[in-house]
């Protein structure tokens, strides 16, 4: 089955994100965000979707490397497809993004998902049909009644727990807030988010990523203490070896890489490496569906979970068919934000979470997403 067009419809939506100089999601006054919606058809009619950022696959990407690959491809060979545009990132001067790649690759799995009347989830792997979620936090803010305290932080985690939540993962304070980074700030947060939630609750720490080795075994030994699961990115992920001294140093698990690219070969490394106790992988971080599901499947081999990076259809499907993770990451969260607002494009979220903390993996064909194509069309501006 021949590919026969890739298009790109770039349209608007409201929202309260906003994000902040460093790339953080803060909640903010409303605002026209944009939205691409990636649409990959084949001669017969059947058509898969997936959605990004309009910069990632803007018309010079689409035109200069995407349809070069895809027309005339057969629409099934998902692997060959990626391994063609993953050769031709080097040549891209990185234009051509492992989350480009990502958003096709989710693309042609939709596609079979639509094709095959069959949810991506069984069609990769098929585990489990529901999951517990961990409430992920925006980071830290400076916003009055919002995540601007410790106190604050545990007066969230209370409600997080009220509607459900059996686990909760910090994301604290970064710069540009003023006092950001401080290491004991980061622990008192920490502190009053276990004492608000009690010891039942499994809590993570995801703090600035730029810290110190002294300043992250300082807050590991804190969090062992508080007794939290992991502790998340917070040196630079290009050093695998600081990772190695502090995972040796700290019985509590670390966990990565989440942002550090080279896809599965850098996890590769970093199992190699004893640079992390649980693994780390996305869709979009390392290039898509299969390449995030070699990463689990590495993790496997070394016993070793794999815990998925962000929401999203594509990430639940991952996680829907691995067995070696045992969270999906539902946010960012934040108390001035309802997460289960539905995006005006879309007729439901993929990802609602029962009174027990689960969600329930989507049995619409395709990666799941309840797409509001009439909204769409009415709100496309390219
Ligand atoms: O902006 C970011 O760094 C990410 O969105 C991050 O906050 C979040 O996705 C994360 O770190 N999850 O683990
Ligand atoms: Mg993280």
């Amino acid at each position: 089955m021949k590919i026969t067009q890739v298009n790109v419809e770039v349209f608007t939506f409201p929202t309260r994100r906003s994000v902040d100089a460093a790339g953080h999601a803060h909640p903010g006054e409303e605002s026209l965000a944009k939205m691409a919606m990636l649409r990959i058809a084949t001669e017969d009619g059947v058509e898969g979707y997936a959605f990004g950022a309009p910069e990632l696959i803007r018309p010079h990407i689409i035109d200069s490397f995407v349809r070069k690959v895809l027309i005339g491809q057969n629409v099934m060979d998902r692997e060959k497809i990626w391994q063609d545009l993953a050769h031709w990132q080097r040549g891209s001067a990185s234009q051509l993004t492992d989350r480009a790649l990502a958003l096709v690759e989710q693309a042609l799995w939709d596609w079979a998902g639509r094709k095959f009347k069959q949810p991506v989830h069984k069609m990769i792997g098929g585990y489990r049909d529901k999951v517990l979620a961990y409430g992920s936090t925006m980071c830290g803010d400076d916003l009055p009644g919002g995540l601007s305290t410790p106190e604050e932080y545990g007066r969230f985690a209370e409600q997080l727990v009220a509607r459900g939540y059996k686990a909760i993962k910090l994301h604290t304070w970064m710069p540009p807030i003023s006092f950001a980074p401080d290491p004991k700030m980061d622990v008192r947060a920490c502190a009053a988010v276990r004492e608000a939630v009690g010891p039942d609750i499994a809590l993570m720490l995801d703090g600035y990523h730029w810290y110190s080795r002294t300043d992250a075994l300082y807050i590991g030994r804190e969090l062992e203490k508080l007794d939290f699961a992991w502790f998340e990115e917070p040196m630079m992920e290009e050093s695998a070896e600081s990772y190695a001294w502090l995972a040796a140093n700290l019985d509590i698990p670390v966990l990565g890489p989440e942002s550090l690219g080279g896809k599965y070969m850098s996890r590769a490394s970093w199992v190699g490496q004893g640079a992390c106790d649980i693994l780390r992988a996305g869709v979009a971080g390392v290039g898509g569906i299969a390449p995030c599901l070699k990463v689990a499947h590495l993790a496997e081999a070394y016993g070793m979970h794999c815990e998925i990076h962000g929401n999203g259809a594509a990430n639940l499907a991952v996680v829907g068919a691995i067995k070696n993770c045992d969270w999906y990451e539902r946010g960012l969260l934040h108390p001035f934000l309802d997460y289960d607002d539905v995006p005006a494009y879309l007729n439901s979220i993929v990802d609602p979470m029962d009174a027990d903390g689960y969600v329930h993996l989507p049995d619409r064909p395709g990666l799941g997403e309840d797409i509001n194509f009439a909204y769409i069309e009415t709100n496309t501006v390219t």
